[in-house]
């Protein structure tokens, strides 16, 4: 443990003033250090410290014009982590809360999360602190225009290739992509979760939301029950949140709960398909707040507030941001039954929160295992795109729910427990395996 903490606390003195990103690699670490403490070639090779390292950080400025007339500019970055098992691969994050160590954090979990899924991709992240609410088309299209300017020189088919994450969905991503299209002559698969008719992949939009449903089966399963009748506290209401809610009502599941960083919406008898389709036209199109849904729907909302302590449910599924769920709200839940959580959103629990899971031997699921089914359908598209090809939406969601498959597998192998699965420890030590072989392979580079 001495040579962990060492470790640890050099990591803070170098990257100071990085909460996140010390935080997702002590957790990591300490998952780790049972299966590797004896493992003295990995230390030797420096396996631990180059990891933790991003091979490049890139940081740009990324000046626009809004509808007004007057300069704007936001800073813009790209942090390639890890290309030991493939090319950088990671979304992009428009939200004024991103800077360099929420994006460290990102592509450090990435690095291991796309080491989970079976398909070979590294880990990268990017963003940049604008915030897309109460900006017109215009201006948000000029934006991803400006941020795409520079990015190009530093992403490529076979070098990087992000997709979306907050703030950045199918839209963003097709006016990068035009951008990129038009600077480098060239139609490549550059991006995933583009449009359908240029290249997209069938359910890429749907996978990380139906990808958490599949897990949590999975994990369901284990205790020999399923969805069907699950009392479901979901939070968020983007597009992780929409598909997870989508395909939890089509399992027979009860989802009590939305939320965005408003408040919360609360319907105890379960939100149904024809609330669903109200969400998406809200949230996608007319890009409005919850508490109008609550409105049309006369169902409770409560302003400012989170989802975890205000029902009692079977199953917690943060959709939304990072240490979204805290420990108070992990004791409530507990308090109130809830006996399966699993991430949507990437790291949504704090570090007490997950001890807290953890000691009280419930199922919990950590978000590099439990929303890698986006990331892997990505992989899915960019092998479409090398094929030239278009799977149907059949053998997309057969691959899919293999990969979940897989991944769960591999978070039973290595984390089992008696009768317990700790999935922490099993997914974290699964995804550095593979990525730690490859780098052991590859020489110190
Ligand atoms: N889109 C994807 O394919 C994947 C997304 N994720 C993760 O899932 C989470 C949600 O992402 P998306 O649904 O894609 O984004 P989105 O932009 O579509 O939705 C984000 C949601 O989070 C809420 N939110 C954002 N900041 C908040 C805050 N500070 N407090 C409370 N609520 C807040 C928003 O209101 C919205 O409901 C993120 O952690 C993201 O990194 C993980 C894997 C893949
Ligand atoms: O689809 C991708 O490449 C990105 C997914 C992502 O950002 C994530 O898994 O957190």
């Amino acid at each position: 443990m001495e040579r962990l903490d060492q470790l640890l606390q050099q990591m803070r003195q170098r990257d100071p003033g990085e909460p996140e990103f010390h935080q997702a690699v002590e957790t990591v670490l300490r998952a780790l250090w049972p299966d590797i403490e004896n493992r003295e070639e990995i230390f030797a090779a420096g396996i631990l410290d180059r990891l933790i390292e991003p091979e490049r950080v890139i940081q740009f400025r990324v000046p626009w014009v809004d509808d007004q007339g007057v300069v704007r500019v936001n800073r813009g970055y790209r942090v390639q982590m890890n290309s030991a098992i493939g090319p950088y691969k990671g979304g992009i994050r428009f939200h004024p809360s991103v800077n360099a160590g929420v994006l460290k954090f990102l592509a450090f979990e990435q690095t291991l999360k796309n080491g989970l899924t079976t398909l070979p991709m590294g880990g990268g992240k990017g963003g940049a602190d604008f915030d897309p609410k109460g900006k017109s088309e215009g201006e948000v299209m000029r934006f991803c225009q400006s941020f795409m300017t520079e990015l190009q020189r530093h992403i490529g088919p076979n070098l990087d290739v992000p997709a979306g994450d907050i703030g950045v969905g199918a839209r963003e991503v097709g006016y990068m992509f035009g951008q990129y299209k038009r600077l480098k002559n060239e139609f490549t698969g550059v991006l995933t979760g583009k449009g359908l008719t240029w290249g997209g992949s069938l359910l890429r939009p749907e996978a990380t939301g139906y990808g958490l449903v599949y897990f949590v089966e999975e994990m369901l399963r284990q205790k020999g029950s399923g969805l069907d009748g699950m009392r479901v506290a979901l939070s968020g209401s983007g597009n992780v949140a929409q598909y997870a809610m989508l395909m939890l009502v089509e399992s027979g599941a009860k989802v009590l709960t939305l939320s965005d960083s408003s408040g919360t919406v609360v319907n105890e008898e379960g939100f149904t398909r024809d609330h669903w389709r109200a969400l998406m036209t809200l949230k996608n199109e007319k890009r409005g707040r919850l508490s109008e849904l609550a409105a049309e729907f006369n169902l409770k909302y409560l302003e400012g507030e989170r989802p975890w302590a205000n029902v009692s449910c079977d199953v917690a599924l943060p959709c939304a941001t990072q240490n979204e769920l805290d420990e108070a709200d992990a004791a409530a839940l507990l308090k109130n039954g809830c006996y399966c959580i699993a991430e949507g959103s990437n790291m949504g629990c704090t570090a007490d929160a997950v001890s807290l899971f953890r000691r009280e031997k419930v199922l919990y699921a950590p978000s590099k295992a439990a929303n890698a089914g986006g990331v892997s359908v990505s992989g899915l598209e960019m092998s479409q795109n090398s094929l030239r090809l278009l799977w149907t939406e059949g053998e997309v969601d057969e691959k899919l729910h293999a990969i979940m498959h897989a991944i769960h597998n591999a978070c039973v192998k290595y984390g089992r427990d008696g009768d317990h699965v700790d999935y922490v420890r099993g997914a974290n030590v699964a995804g550095f395996m593979k990525v730690a072989e490859a780098m052991l392979a590859q020489g110190v580079v």
